[in-house]
């Protein structure tokens, strides 16, 4: 298992790669894992919002994340596996949760509870019941998906919790990880790509970063960069990824992403589940430009 020390650098949540029909494509899925292992990055998330978890079933994430532990023994790595466990349901989360635990995840995911939009007491009651399970647990601050938004105080009271390591904040900007680290040890990732680099500035240990599927030596070196004190490389680093992570979210993740290593022939096909959708022919014309300049320089 893992803990608050191990949540630094550049963790991937990785995509779920479908067959046009629809059904999990293994083979894609370990040819991805396998090129990302190589890349230096620390650590893994299985089933995250760019794993298409609205989608997957339980059966596939426990099939995901053998398949994950088997190619982390086979290159002989130790990076750890993060498993997304959250629901707006406390009691389906503890149960995913425990259940993540017996496949051997060295952490979990979960997300602020969506939809519902609970008060603040809520939110940290959840938490609590998640954390007693056991297995080291990190917070996934994204209000724009979630509806609701951690105070300081919420967020601050939920990272005292005993068993909660850390948080994923995609809050939008950098205020809560500005106002975070004075007041805790606990490592802050940032979950928000173009806000990589200003948040590795104000305080953020690394980042839990869906663009790093692609180009993934990049966003390391990038990191690297920073974490070792050199800012205006790093800086100019992230500013060469800006044009790539802004095209990925220029239509929902990860059918961007999926294009893009579709057309790298790293996976099979491009296919997203309902309701999501591949990308339009604008984004693919604009991602194959920027591919060719990356291929030219
Ligand atoms: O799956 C994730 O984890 C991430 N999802 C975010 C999103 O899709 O909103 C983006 C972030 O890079 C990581």
């Amino acid at each position: 298992m893992m803990n608050q020390r191990d949540l630094q650098g550049i963790y991937v949540p990785v995509i779920t790669p479908f067959l046009p029909d629809g059904t999990l494509d293994t083979p894609s899925y370990r040819a991805h894992v396998k090129k990302l292992l190589a890349h230096g990055i620390q650590g893994l998330v299985v089933n995250g919002t760019t794993g298409e978890s609205p989608t997957v079933s339980w059966e596939e994430v426990k099939a995901l994340t053998e398949e994950t532990r088997a190619l982390i023994r086979e290159q002989g790595t130790s990076v750890p596996i993060v498993v997304g466990t959250g629901t707006n349901d406390t009691a389906a989360t503890v149960s995913r949760t425990e259940m993540a635990a017996r496949l051997g995840a060295d952490g979990v995911l979960v997300v602020v509870p969506y939809y519902s939009r609970p008060s603040q007491e809520g939110i940290i009651a959840h938490f609590r019941q998640v954390a007693q399970i056991g297995i080291p647990v990190i917070v996934y601050e994204i209000p724009a998906r979630t509806g609701v938004r951690l105070t300081v105080d919420t967020a601050r009271t939920i990272l005292d919790i005993d068993g909660v390591i850390g948080m994923k904040d995609s809050s939008g900007g950098t205020e809560l990880v500005t106002a975070l680290t004075p007041l805790t040890d606990k490592p802050v990732l940032c979950g928000e790509d173009p806000c990589l680099f200003d948040a590795l500035r104000a305080g953020a240990a690394g980042g839990m970063t869906a663009s790093a599927n692609v180009y993934t030596d990049s966003f390391c070196e990038a990191y690297r960069l920073a974490a070792s004190g050199r800012l205006e490389d790093a800086g100019a680093a992230f500013a060469r990824l800006l044009p790539l992570i802004r095209l990925l979210f220029q239509e929902p993740n990860p059918s961007p992403l999926k294009w893009l290593l579709a057309r790298q022939g790293v996976i099979a096909s491009d296919a997203v589940r309902l309701p999501l959708t591949p990308i339009t022919g604008g984004l693919a014309d604009a991602l194959e430009r920027l591919l060719s300049s990356h291929e030219r320089s």
